[in-house]
């Protein structure tokens, strides 16, 4: 199967939504409250959820949907519910064709409350169940670092498609990387990247754009002959992933270059277009569970654009038991000549701590 009705949904919901976030991202008040964990949610992330579930629940009213935030806070906080619904109303794709596709507009604050919380599922092996991160690195959303809009199609516990909208990314997928790329807020023109995959069919890249969708172009990873010269991704927070462990596999594989540090799933997307090579998520917390949803489109994309992808124990994620992989540790990402190679020193890494 070709997914094409899915993709095209999906595509054009995360560009939809890129939209909304972004116009938060210039406003003052972004109504950012803090969650049960301490982390930061704001009302991009909340609008972001409530547009695409809306979108999918138009086309595909039969699918679940896995998505990081719910109602709950909001059902008791009316100034920001009136928030949230201002900005929901006011986001649409200047194209009356792309937004006919995504089925008409959510008709009240209750039906965006109940939108949002039809991202409940408990996820699973059986059927067809969306995973959605409507802003994926919020700390660097809020710092004007990378953020990605993330959403997936997982059929049977399988990552089928993929869809990362990075409004911080350059267009250009060659442009060189760096730990400052998209920080320069002031100049928007040449960023906005909006990547995609299905399962079997290879990933692409286009434009991110405020009408339908421009044309693609494929994409895929570097080869690369000489792992010395390796460009690898990590996370900017220390919290997230752990910066030293990454230093010691990087340094063991003999690679010299500074790491690149960016928020999100921009990470997924820059090594699958061969902006970077690598992409290490070494577990900080002997507890913590990765989120299906902070993983879910960048693994198929990464996938489709010839690289591997599995947890630091050289096991394939997997994204069948439930909201969290509860099964892996960790996420090592790389092009797959070289895969087995980085993942034997990020075992002996580990094992020597
Ligand atoms: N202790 C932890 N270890 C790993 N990931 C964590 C974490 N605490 C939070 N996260 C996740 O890290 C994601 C951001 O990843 P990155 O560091 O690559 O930008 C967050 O997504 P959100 O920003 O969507 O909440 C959150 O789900
Ligand atoms: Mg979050
Ligand atoms: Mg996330
Ligand atoms: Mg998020």
């Amino acid at each position: 199967m070709s997914y094409a009705k899915e993709l095209q949904v999906a595509e054009l919901a995360v560009q939809r939504a890129t939209l909304l976030t972004k116009r938060v991202f210039h406003e003052k008040a972004k109504g950012t409250t803090s969650k049960d964990d301490k982390s930061p949610v704001t009302i991009g992330d909340f609008g972001a959820q409530a547009l695409i579930i809306n979108a999918i629940r138009k086309n595909f009213p039969d699918d679940e949907i896995v998505g990081e935030e719910d109602a709950d806070d909001l059902r008791q906080n009316e100034p920001l519910r009136s928030q949230i619904w201002e900005l929901v109303q006011k986001t649409k794709l200047d194209d009356d064709a792309a937004e006919a596709v995504l089925g008409g507009p959510l008709k009240s604050v209750e039906d965006m409350l109940d939108a949002i919380d039809a991202g409940k599922s408990a996820g699973g092996a059986k059927g067809r169940i969306w995973a959605l991160d409507p802003i994926d690195g919020t700390k660097g959303f809020l710092r004007g670092g990378q953020y990605a809009v993330c959403l997936a199609l997982m059929v049977d516990g399988e990552v089928t498609v993929g869809v990362l909208g990075c409004p911080n990314l350059p267009v250009d997928d060659k442009a060189p990387l760096d730990s400052s790329i998209g920080a320069d807020q002031n100049d928007e023109e040449g960023k906005g990247v909006l990547f995609s995959a299905v399962l079997g069919h290879g990933a692409t890249s286009r434009p991110l754009s405020r009408a339908g969708l421009q044309p693609s172009q494929p994409i895929s990873m570097k080869p690369l002959s000489d792992i010395t010269q390796a460009t690898f991704c990590e996370s900017v927070e220390a919290g997230h992933s752990s910066h030293g462990d990454q230093a010691a596999i990087a340094n063991k594989l003999g690679i010299t270059k500074q790491s690149v540090r960016m928020d999100s799933q921009a990470k997924y997307a820059s090594i699958a277009r061969g902006a970077g090579d690598l992409y290490l998520r070494l577990p900080v917390s002997k507890t913590y569970q990765e989120k299906i949803w902070d993983h879910a489109a960048g693994v198929v994309i990464v996938g489709e654009a010839g690289g591997t992808v599995t947890d630091a124990f050289g096991k394939k994620l997997d994204f069948s038991i439930g909201r969290t992989l509860s099964a892996n540790k960790g996420v090592v990402a790389a092009p797959k000549a070289i895969h087995a190679e980085v993942s034997k020193v990020v075992i002996e890494v580990l094992s020597s701590k």
